[in-house]
């Protein structure tokens, strides 16, 4: 059946001059993705599948409401985070045929699966998940009443009375910042372009939540090898990087200026899946390409990346959950790039009880110095050297805890018997934060019953049975090192470098 929403967009498309390869791309419904793009013939690699002129791209740079709210718009602070770029997307909508992004707004979706939209008995199935503390509903309302409202009212004459409801209410407000989360792509301005009215300086009013997708800025020249590609690191690697506390990290290299969040009709048509991608966003000065990165065969659905984060931020960010092979030491279906965060005042209040000195002097300074309040946990089930080094931090003697605090140097990352010990009663620990157990979750998943489960409900168990499986991981390899260092030492030797006793942990 053809969808003719999306015959009137391709044809706005093509109206505002975006350029589309219609013999080799349609646009359809793939059942449980919504609509996606698949390819109508091949497509050999590095072809431009669609191109898109930059102002054709939806953002606070280039919508007119910025500059005719003048001064009032910086004042208000609409110029912080994502309230501008939502404002400028309801006053676009609210404009109907008047707005150029007019055919547009029908393909955009009206309603969400996230848990931004879940009852409290769905989001209760997400407990213990990394989900819950990340919603944000409040902190995004805060911005709805206290920024945007203000603004609405002191100009009528661009948000009229009768229109306050149908586009302006707060249930508008948190659809448009759902489809920026899930649709936004990071596009920065072509070096030497200026826009009326923007601070040129680095960094300034830099949102928490990064764009959807990043794209890459393209070698002005037309032919571009993909050497010639800069790679960034997707937004959500560096949430990653931020989490583990690298070296490199910062909060300015992890926050993005508001006004490079943008909207790019025809390229959020794309879904992704983990490690499918076959085509990707590229920027040169005028417009936006997406180019196919491999060959495509007819038939295949045209996948963009969304950086292939875990399902706990798949889900709160785009609805969805990936299921894949897994691969060794975890089996069966999930996501490779999933996690488990541990936090350290769990790991604190674990290894108290083994201690009989105060922790909270130590944890202070492991705060100011390594600044990691929570551990990361991986598919490939080791234990994070911060992880490691943060236990031997609380179980060092009275001694040795001075020399550390003196030297101001973070303990080796070294295992033995003890910090074996408490992690596994750390990740124990953690496994009971989560209600159910591994098996009734597998059950609930199984064929016969995954039926009877609601959408929201089955992502939730899919969330949460990948983070339990991690840590069931960690607890089998863990054990069988504390049974490997029981054995007698000649055996054992040749034994712990089997299990990769002594192998840097990722870091
Ligand atoms: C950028 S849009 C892609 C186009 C979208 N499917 C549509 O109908 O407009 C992102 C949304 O597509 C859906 N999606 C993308 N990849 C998916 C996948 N692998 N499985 C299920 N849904 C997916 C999710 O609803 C997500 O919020």
């Amino acid at each position: 059946m053809t969808d003719s929403l999306v015959v009137d967009f391709v044809s706005w498309f093509s109206a505002q001059h975006g350029v589309l390869d219609t013999a080799k791309m349609g646009i359809v419904a793939f059942p449980g993705h919504g609509r996606g793009a698949i390819a109508l013939k091949d497509i050999p690699e590095y072809h431009t599948i669609f191109s898109i002129p930059r102002g054709l791209t939806l953002s606070t740079r280039t919508s007119t409401l910025p500059t005719l709210m003048g001064e009032a718009w910086k004042e208000g602070g609409l110029d912080e985070g994502w309230v501008g770029l939502i404002l400028c997307m309801m006053w676009e909508e609210s404009r109907g045929a008047d707005s150029k992004w007019s055919g547009y707004f029908s393909v955009l979706p009206e309603k969400f699966d996230t848990p931004m939209f879940w009852g409290e008995d769905d989001l209760k199935e997400l407990q213990g998940t990394a989900v819950v503390d990340k919603v944000g509903r409040d902190d995004a309302e805060r911005d709805y009443h206290e920024k945007l409202i203000p603004a609405v009212k002191i100009r009528p004459d661009l948000f009229p009375e009768d229109k306050l409801e149908r586009y302006f209410s707060l249930e508008r407000y948190h659809l448009n910042g759902s489809r920026i989360l899930s649709r936004s792509f990071h596009v920065e301005k072509w070096p030497g372009e200026h826009t009326e009215g923007e601070s040129d300086e680095e960094g300034a009013n830099e949102v928490g939540e990064d764009s959807a997708m990043d794209i890459d800025p393209q070698e002005p020249s037309a032919a571009v090898p993909e050497e010639a590609v800069h790679e960034e690191a997707p937004p959500d690697e560096r949430e990653e990087l931020h989490a583990e506390g690298r070296e490199d990290d910062s909060d300015d290299e992890d926050r993005e200026d508001p006004a490079d969040v943008a909207m790019v009709p025809m390229a959020d048509m794309l879904n992704a899946r983990f490690e499918s991608e076959n085509a990707k966003l590229f920027y040169e000065e005028h417009e936006l390409k997406m180019v196919s990165t491999k060959p495509i065969k007819a038939g295949e659905q045209i996948w963009n990346t969304y950086g292939d984060p875990p399902n706990s931020d798949l889900l709160r960010r785009y609805g969805h959950v990936d299921m894949v092979p897994l691969r060794s030491p975890l089996s069966g279906m999930g996501n490779p790039s999933d996690v488990v965060e541990v936090r350290a005042d769990l790991v604190v209040s674990v290894a108290s009880k083994k201690v009989k000195y105060d922790l909270q002097e130590r944890v202070d300074w492991w705060l100011e110095e390594a600044d990691d309040d929570v551990f990361v946990l991986r598919t490939d089930c080791e234990l994070p050297e911060e992880f490691v080094s943060f236990e031997r931090l609380l179980l060092q003697s009275k001694d040795e805890w001075e020399k550390t605090a003196k030297k101001s140097k973070l303990p080796k990352p070294k295992v033995d018997k003890d910090v074996l010990t408490i992690a596994i009663d750390v990740m124990e620990a953690r496994m009971k934060e989560y209600p159910t157990s591994i098996q009734e979750d597998e059950k609930l998943l199984e064929p016969g019953s995954v039926e009877q489960l609601s959408v929201n409900k089955k992502n939730a168990v899919v969330v949460r049975l990948g983070e339990k499986r991690i840590l069931q991981g960690t607890l089998k390899q863990l054990r069988s090192m504390v049974a490997a260092l029981a054995r007698p030492s000649k055996k054992r030797g040749r034994e712990d470098e089997k299990s990769g006793k002594g192998k840097k942990a990722r870091k």
